[in-house]
């Protein structure tokens, strides 16, 4: 049964060619059609956009009654699979406490000690509260686990959600390795790779990602993070990094110069970084997470400064129990708007089309495409930054 959706106050398309007015930069950035319909094929796809006026028949009708529908927003970074929290270590942050990675060994103790099924519903109840604000597609990280087997099982319970997955045994060096750590890297890019991939690179997990952080005596360094992107990359699967979180270091330009599909913070940047990832414009997606700056009081990346400088920027969440336990994108948007000098296009844009990228999609609302979509209870897509914490956006369901 095809699908008529009308009563649509503004459609964001992610398609300039396919926008109407196209007199604000944000339209046409965004492909905004005003008054628009949609029909959606009965095996999910879009099957015709366009003004309401010239809308064809389907075989049913739903009325939106003047909201706003918007791509269903991709996030692109986040590390669900974990039990516990860190409230505490939280609290500790507002009054002073520096991040320094430290309290993921808690929260590893935490996720090893949970049964299957509980670790299962646990990531099924965060999946579903990114849906119910407008998160259609999401990445998962293991990197919890951080043995052989604790990885596996990370990766196995998250790829039951999403295809988008990615191998973080090399979030930080586990406590039993703390003095070995190179016996650490060779467990990371020998065995566990090994077993990650040993039914074909991408069936349980598409990339892999590293915590390249000198500021932390518990991530990884350049040359340590460079070993396990390269072994990643042999291995068939795509690069993701993160990179400067915490300090100036090598991790943004190691990403660019590997061809990582991402790299993710950029909270640290200097000249030569900036110009890294334009120069990997097309290829390198520099992936901004205020939810993070927000969560631990660190400042604010100069997000304007990247997209004027022609860097593809995209936005998410970074939802994990130390840095950010917010799954929430349209706080990510509210928060770039605010902190980091995007324009209210911008943000969705990067939330979507640009997220959607850096993970080999494409998050356009046009005929072919899967019907991923969120509707606002608003009637522009100004209102997610504007009407910042109030949850006017959730999953189209169809
Ligand atoms: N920085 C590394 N990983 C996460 C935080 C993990 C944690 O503290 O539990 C991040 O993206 O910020
Ligand atoms: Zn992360």
């Amino acid at each position: 049964m095809s699908l008529l959706l009308t009563g649509i106050a503004e459609l964001t398309t992610n398609d300039p060619a396919r926008g109407d007015g196209q007199t604000d930069p944000g339209d046409a950035l965004l492909g905004i059609v005003r008054d628009a319909a949609l029909v959606v094929s009965d095996d999910g796809d879009v099957e015709w956009v366009g003004p309401e006026r010239d809308a064809p028949d389907a075989d049913e009708r739903r009325d939106l009654g003047g909201r706003a529908v918007v791509p269903g927003f991709v996030d692109s970074h986040s590390h669900l699979v974990f039990a516990g929290d860190r409230s505490a270590e939280f609290a500790a942050r507002m009054t002073g406490t520096p991040y320094d990675g430290g309290g993921i060994a808690v929260s590893v103790a935490a996720t090893r000690a949970a049964s299957d099924d509980e670790l299962r519903a646990l990531v099924a109840a965060r999946v579903a509260e990114m849906r119910a604000q407008g998160t259609t597609t999401v990445e998962i990280k293991s990197g919890y686990g951080l043995t052989l087997d604790d990885e596996l099982r990370s990766l196995r319970i998250a790829r039951e959600l999403t295809p988008h997955t990615t191998f973080l045994g090399a979030h930080v060096v586990p406590r039993e390795y703390a003095t070995q750590r190179a016996a650490y890297v060779d467990l990371v890019t020998g065995p566990m790779l090994d077993a990650v991939v040993a039914d074909g690179p991408g069936t349980l997990a598409e990339s892999i990602d590293v915590f390249c952080e000198p500021h932390s005596a518990h991530a990884f360094d350049g040359d340590e993070a460079r070993t396990i992107l390269e072994a990643g990359r042999a291995a068939g699967l795509s690069l993701r990094v993160h990179g400067n979180q915490l300090g100036h270091g090598p991790g943004v330009r190691l990403a660019c110069e590997l061809g990582a599909r991402s790299v993710d913070h950029c909270t640290f940047l200097d000249a030569d970084d900036v110009d890294a990832l334009v120069a990997a414009r097309g290829t390198t997606v520099a992936t901004l997470l205020p939810g993070v700056e927000f969560s631990t009081r660190s400042p604010y990346p100069d997000g304007r400064a990247l997209i004027d400088a022609g860097v593809d920027v995209a936005l998410a969440s970074d939802c994990n129990p130390g840095t950010c336990y917010s799954s929430s994108i349209p706080f990510a948007i509210a928060l770039a708007v605010r902190e980091m000098g995007l324009t209210p296009a911008e943000a969705l844009h990067a939330a979507t089309a640009v997220s959607a990228r850096s993970l080999g999609l494409d998050r356009r609302v046009a005929p072919g495409q899967p019907a991923e979509l969120a509707v606002l209870d608003a009637p522009s897509h100004l209102h997610l930054a504007y009407r910042a914490g109030v949850p006017i956006a959730r999953a189209l369901e169809l």
